[in-house]
């Protein structure tokens, strides 16, 4: 990335969780206001802030724990206290970071884009369609919801704007039968990659599990490897609801790697980190906007600091 376009980004995370960022740190400066360190109602206090931002007890008390063993300069230290913060948070969100690579696996690279409806994942395979379609990848994207006619419609739309191939059957046809038929031709005419868009709703979980499930089954027949990754793209405004989703995927749909949408203009991005912390798979994208250049690669020490108003701390951490 160019400095440039790096230090725009940037400044699209800390406005898009500029909200968040808010909530989180007026709050917790102004605990530290008035005192240098934290007496036990001081502490308490704190930690409830840190619940109200969706942290979650145990993590707001790790991470109030820490702020309490910290001294600060009365008011004058807003900065300082900030810093302390994304500290606190980076801590622990640090071994939760993965990377989405799919030009550096075997080809075709096969996507699975898993979630309930609304999530974002339509918008989150778009963006990363055309992303990949810029960098000279041959792309083929699978409308797998074939459930719901708008949503093919809409995937459609995504794939003429990323310039990338499309493939859909008529509603109500079988999703595992167009996942495995796209495999197939993917190999068959060299894509570079394969994003398959599924199901976000049917008539209960268990049957929406049980179809993705079996869109899997098909794909491992054509390659045991396959799929090569399973992205869960989770909605950061719908806060706890967001982990509740992340328990029932992530249990049962062989996700290795979230996504997390919409974290701007929200105050919940806090709702991020026990979500990290509950996954066995670690947290891959981050998306802060409706624009292909608004989803990015996570970074936790960045997004950390973003979280609390300030700007990353240079080459050392944004890879
Ligand atoms: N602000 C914001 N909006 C987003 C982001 N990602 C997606 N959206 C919007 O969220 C809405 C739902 O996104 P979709 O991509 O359609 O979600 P989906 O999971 O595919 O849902 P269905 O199409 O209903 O299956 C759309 O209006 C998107 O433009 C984001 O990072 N930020």
């Amino acid at each position: 990335m160019t400095e440039e376009k790096k230090k725009g980004w940037f400044q699209r995370l800390t406005q898009g969780l500029s909200r968040t960022s808010q909530n989180l740190t007026e709050s917790v400066t102004q605990v530290f206001q008035q005192k240098e360190s934290l007496d036990d109602a001081a502490l308490e206090e704190l930690e409830d802030l840190l619940v109200e931002s969706d942290l979650g007890p145990q993590i707001a008390a790790t991470i109030a724990g820490k702020m309490a063993q910290q001294k600060f300069n009365s008011a004058k230290d807003s900065n300082a206290v900030r810093a302390a913060l994304a500290e606190a948070l980076a801590d622990e969100l640090v071994g939760h970071e993965g990377t989405f690579e799919p030009l550096a696996g075997p080809r075709p690279y096969v996507v699975l884009f898993v979630g309930v409806n609304g999530s974002g994942k339509t918008t989150t395979l778009g963006k990363i369609a055309a992303k990949l379609v810029k960098s000279g990848a041959k792309v083929l994207i699978v409308a797998g919801d074939t459930f719901r006619a708008a949503a093919v419609e809409q995937l459609k739309v995504w794939a003429e704007r990323a310039g990338a191939d499309f493939m859909g059957r008529k509603t109500g046809a079988d999703a595992a039968g167009l996942a495995y038929d796209s495999f197939i031709r993917a190999k068959a005419e060299g894509y570079d990659v394969v994003l398959i868009d599924t199901a976000g709703r049917l008539q209960n979980k268990q049957a929406l599990m049980d179809e993705l499930l079996k869109v899997v089954r098909v794909i491992k027949k054509v390659d045991p490897e396959a799929p090569h990754e399973t992205l869960l793209v989770l909605d950061a405004t719908v806060g706890r609801n967001a982990l509740s989703q992340e328990q029932i995927f992530g249990r049962q749909a062989f996700v290795s790697g979230l996504v997390m949408t919409k974290l701007d203009g929200t105050a919940r991005g806090g709702i991020l980190i026990p979500i990290a912390k509950a996954s066995d798979a670690p947290i891959k994208l981050i998306g802060v906007g409706e624009d292909i250049e608004d989803l990015h690669d996570f970074k936790a020490r960045d997004f950390a600091r973003s979280m609390v108003g300030l700007e990353p701390l240079g080459d050392k951490h944004d890879g």
